[in-house]
């Protein structure tokens, strides 16, 4: 196992230890929340589990832990989730696996939202991992152009690809395409965001700004917490 292996093992045990009898979890998406799925569901507390892909519904069903419709609950008591980078405040970049939006929506009933990463992901400044948003296909081509003036009004000009798998355009699990902003760095994420999702045609993108309410990151040999200094 490589180092970041064992880092992205370990935050996920230590989240697991957060997770108590009888709450509402909601399981992340990616490798490192894998590592969260597999330690919660060794655990066998009785828990109602709201999954943010197919592919983690997949996992959690195989592990045997009891999946509920978002719509059964108001409220998830915990999420833990992984992040593609994780910036100054707990901003983060979400989406490298195509999952920001259910993502997004089970994060924001979250009462606590845990990320969990190897000490990779920890960065002093957001957008050296390109940024996705996730557009409607309608009309995609012309939503992007609205993207790259958003991207342009905040001063980043790096390229806006079209997600592909092979060569057909990537297609998420709610039937929507991504777009990749290569930013290079994000100096105000949380104008950015709200940029962003004032575009037409946007559906959502991978800032999580004032989300995340603390982080558990893999170092050398232990797990450190990370706070949010501003609520
Ligand atoms: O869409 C995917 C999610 O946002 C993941 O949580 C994120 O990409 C981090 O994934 P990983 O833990 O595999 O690096």
């Amino acid at each position: 196992m490589t180092d970041a292996e064992r880092q992205k093992q370990a935050v996920g045990q230590a989240a697991a230890e957060l997770v108590r009898n009888g709450m509402v979890v909601g399981l992340g998406t990616g490798s490192t929340a894998k590592w969260f799925v597999e330690a919660v569901a060794a655990r066998k507390l009785d828990l109602s589990c709201v999954p943010t892909s197919v592919e983690t519904a997949h996992l959690a069903t195989r592990l045997g832990l009891r999946l509920i419709e978002m719509d059964a609950v108001e409220r998830i008591d915990i999420t833990v989730d992984g992040a593609d980078e994780i910036g100054p405040d707990l901003a983060l970049i979400k989406g490298g696996g195509g999952a920001l939006l259910r993502e997004k929506l089970v994060w924001a009933v979250s009462d606590r939202c845990v990320v969990i990463a190897d000490g990779s992901k920890h960065v002093a400044r957001l957008g050296a991992f390109p940024l996705p948003i996730e557009v409607v296909p309608f009309g995609h081509r012309t939503t992007a152009a609205r993207i790259r003036d958003v991207l342009h009004a905040s001063g980043i000009d790096g390229p806006l690809r079209l997600r592909m798998d092979g060569s057909v355009p990537r297609v998420t699990d709610n039937g929507n395409l991504i777009y990749d902003a290569q930013c290079g760095a994000i100096d105000d994420p949380g104008t950015l965001a709200a940029r962003l999702k004032a575009t037409t045609g946007v559906v959502e993108h991978g800032i999580f700004f004032g989300m995340a309410t603390e982080g558990l990151l893999g170092t050398d040999g232990e797990v450190r917490r990370l706070t949010r200094s501003r609520p």
